[in-house]
């Protein structure tokens, strides 16, 4: 530990006129070590901060490691003890609360210890996740891509957090927060900088039979500063004393360090991060299809009342089966379906004879020598779609059609406009960024129409 002797002064001019040196110089006073083949910069990154290497790196390299301690979050703020007395009335759905509480203490506090690191941004005026867009703007440029929905619950769940249990909590402790300060526009940013800066460290699963609740989140200096492509070089290591940014393949001398937000998909990054990759560049990109899209191609595809009828009885059983739910979607990555399980399932179930589903009913599900995984999953890949029953693929057909649909802009219109480099120029941000997720669903879309078209 470096003692408060050893320590460089941190001047609070130098954390306004420089705050990447002002960062760095605390990182030092607090044994938050960077290799010397890397450096942070503005210039040369795909976004604001990022990290680059200075020279060849090569695999397996600590690019840096973070001692625990220097880490923010509810066990380690100036108002833990508060926090920790307080713990039962802070639960709530996200799980945030105490974090964000912690966060509109720190980043108001001049003496606060992370400081240096909350003052890179001063602002967050360079956070532009969707729910800072108006709600026309979203159900715009957004619609059929899923953020919309996703975006109006979060705007939703943090009102309510924060006037349910943030504002009582806040008052009920004068001397750390004031209402006045600590508003609902900052208590939004700060929701969004976790959003898109916050780490959370993976449940050690010894037990696989006993659920686990996930750990809360933290805020990681150094590590969020890397930003994220799906082909990413670096992954970070948690153990015991210390975080350390490892290096997963070579870097050559230039390059920016990547690290991994997760496997997300382009509306999954737009959602949380405000960004998309490039299309076709995120090899993690996905598609839902709406569950009951499935359902409504069976329906449209009946041949008569008796089978419709048929088919609400196999849809509540899957419902009871907990297989389908109205909210639920069946997810289709590049290589095919990511949810074979239930949708194999549900086409089966769909497109069974009525004797064969008035046994699977008297059963309670299927007699043993049933599928298993593997053979589910390669059955949905798309290498092997074309080789699925007409019926199955006639309601994979029609319900990818349904949901290519929703879209507020046809596939063609969006496939002229990302081949047109002019075209694509003069797009705002916003709208490009859109344009990716957008076209990144629709082909994966468009491959299974192709897939399962019927014979002409
Ligand atoms: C963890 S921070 C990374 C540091 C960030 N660049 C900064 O200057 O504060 C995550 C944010 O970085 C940006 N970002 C990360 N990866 C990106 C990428 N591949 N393309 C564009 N922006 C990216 C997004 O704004 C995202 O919300």
């Amino acid at each position: 530990m470096a003692t408060d002797t050893k320590r460089p002064k941190i001047d609070d001019e130098v954390c306004v006129l420089d705050p990447l040196k002002n960062f760095l110089l605390w990182c030092d006073s607090v044994n938050l070590t960077l290799s010397d083949k890397v450096y942070l910069s503005k210039a040369g990154t795909v976004a604001e901060y990022g990290m680059l290497a200075k020279e060849d790196i090569e695999e397996g390299h600590i690019l840096f490691s973070i001692p625990r301690e220097t880490l923010l979050h509810q066990g380690t703020t100036k108002v833990k003890r508060v926090l920790e007395e307080g713990k039962k009335t802070l639960e709530s759905a996200s799980g945030w609360v105490p974090l964000l509480l912690g966060l509109l203490y720190e980043y108001t506090c001049s003496q606060s210890h992370w400081k240096p690191y909350l003052s890179l941004w001063p602002d967050f005026k360079t956070l532009d996740q969707p729910m800072f867009w108006s709600e026309e703007e979203r159900d715009k440029v957004l619609k059929g891509t899923g953020i919309p929905e996703a975006v109006n619950t979060d705007l939703k769940k943090l009102q309510d957090e924060y006037n349910n249990i943030v504002l009582p909590f806040m008052k009920s402790h004068p001397d750390l927060w004031d209402p006045e300060k600590h508003n609902l526009e900052l208590y939004k940013s700060l929701v969004a900088f976790v959003m898109a800066y916050s780490f959370q460290e993976p449940v050690e699963d010894e037990d696989e039979e006993e659920e686990k609740q996930p750990n809360p989140p933290m805020m990681v200096p150094m590590a969020d500063m890397l930003n994220h492509v799906s082909k990413h070089n670096a992954n970070l290591e948690y153990t015991p004393e210390c975080l350390k940014m490892v290096s997963v393949r070579h870097i050559g001398k230039g390059e920016e360090v990547f690290n991994t937000y997760g496997q997300m998909a382009n509306w999954q990054l737009l959602h949380m991060y405000g960004f998309a990759e490039p299309f076709p560049m995120n090899s993690n990109d996905t598609t839902d299809i709406q569950m009951s899209s499935v359902y409504k191609a069976a329906v449209q595809v009946a041949q008569n009342e008796a089978d419709q009828r048929l088919l609400v009885d196999k849809w509540n059983m899957l419902s009871e089966m907990e297989i389908v739910g109205e909210k639920g979607v069946f997810i289709f990555g590049q290589l095919g379906s990511l949810t074979y399980n239930e949708l194999y399932t549900t086409l089966k179930v769909l497109c069974m004879p009525v004797q064969d589903f008035e046994d699977f009913c008297e059963n309670e599900g299927w007699e043993e020598d049933e599928e298993d995984d593997d053979e589910m999953e390669e059955a949905l890949s798309f290498s092997k779609l074309t080789g699925l029953s007409a019926e199955w693929k006639c309601l994979l057909h029609t319900a990818s059609a349904l949901m290519l649909d929703s879209y507020s802009e046809d596939v063609e219109m969006d496939r002229r406009r990302l081949e047109d480099q002019g075209a694509l120029a003069e797009l705002g941000s916003r709208e490009k960024r859109a344009l990716h997720v957008r076209y990144g669903q629709k082909s994966i879309l468009q491959r299974l129409q192709q897939l399962t078209k019927p014979p002409s």
